[in-house]
């Protein structure tokens, strides 16, 4: 059968076509190393001229270039009460916050690598803040909406959609005082979930956070799911949307090399279905890939395979599409 590459040809917030690509080598969200290579593995495996292909042009922004990260990593007082690397997550999140916001006021689509998923805090509200009336979908595995008072962990990863919302404002640790959290409820949807803690789940239920778990994903079907998050967050589709994509949302068959990967998740189809969808209504203007760490995989070929869907998710959402 004959293949054929068709391009989306609208992007409404860049027509232009102009991506920065933000580097965020960063682990100190979580406790593995090796997430800090995500970047340049997906850079390795050709990113940026796949992007290229498709009628981007990128250019390259490094925020965190200037910051000594291990030196961070090995301060043993980086720590409040059970939360780990609060100094070393806000450093790095405050950078990225200020490349994502300035990309997005130059009307370049902020493209972010990953890094942990901590590195959202910078750029969900630095995207916010150059797009007030921007909405969020987050594709992962969990909900990452921890607070300072309901981690279990401690691992500031699990937290960044809280301290966006501003939830639990009083108990953050002193470093995040330049953070002014800019995310209503009703502008965030969730599809993948399927490993949520017992605090997280109180608080998507009492915000009335539309959330899409996997149980949603097979009773629905991948298609309607989408159709359901985005009007839920953009009913007049008129708004920018964001999308946060934690690569652990994809199952562990496709995606290997992740931090804390999760069985029964989206198969990689329904995985890329998902950016297609919101690249076709042309309402995409952010997107963050987040948690390949390659020094997880058990051999090269899972190292390859992550790595692989780390750059189909961009390319997907950046208007790939096969027909
Ligand atoms: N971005 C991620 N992979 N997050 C995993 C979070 C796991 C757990 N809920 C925690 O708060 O520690
Ligand atoms: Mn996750
Ligand atoms: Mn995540």
């Amino acid at each position: 059968m004959q293949t054929s590459i068709c391009f989306v040809d609208s992007y409404k917030f860049h027509p232009s076509r102009k991506i920065t690509l933000i580097l965020a080598p960063f682990d100190g969200g979580q406790p593995k190393s090796g997430v800090e290579e995500g970047p340049q593995h997906l850079l390795d495996a050709g990113l940026q001229s796949q992007l290229e292909e498709l009628g981007w042009t990128t250019s390259i922004d490094e925020p965190l270039k200037d910051l000594d990260l291990l030196g961070l990593k090995k301060d043993a007082s980086d720590v409040h009460g059970i939360v780990k690397r609060p100094n070393m997550v806000s450093l790095a999140s405050q950078r990225i916050h200020d490349a994502v916001k300035t990309a997005a006021l130059k009307n370049t689509l902020p493209l972010t690598i990953g890094g942990d998923h901590s590195i959202a805090i910078g750029t969900v509200s630095g995207f916010f803040e150059a797009q007030p009336d921007a909405c969020l979908l987050w594709i992962d595995a969990h909900a990452d909406i921890n607070t300072i008072s309901t981690t279990e962990s401690g691992n500031l990863h699990g937290c960044p959609v809280s301290f966006v919302m501003g939830l639990d404002k009083e108990s953050w640790p002193p470093h995040f005082k330049w953070l002014r959290p800019n995310l209503r409820a009703d502008r965030i949807a969730y599809i993948g979930l399927r490993d949520v803690d017992k605090g997280e789940k109180k608080i998507l239920k009492d915000l009335g956070i539309t959330a899409f778990s996997m149980y949603h994903v097979d009773k629905y079907g991948i298609g309607k799911v989408v159709e359901m998050a985005l009007k839920a967050i953009n009913p007049e589709n008129n708004r920018p949307v964001h999308v946060s994509y934690d690569v652990d949302a994809i199952d562990p068959l496709f995606v290997q090399a992740t931090g804390t990967p999760v069985k029964d998740g989206l198969t990689l189809r329904e995985g890329l279905f998902i950016v297609e969808e919101v690249a076709a209504t042309g309402n995409l203007a952010a997107l963050d890939v987040v948690e390949t760490n390659p020094s997880l995989a058990l051999n090269e070929t899972h190292v390859l395979d992550t790595v692989r869907v780390g750059c189909a998710i961009a390319r997907c959402a950046l208007g790939e599409t096969l027909l």
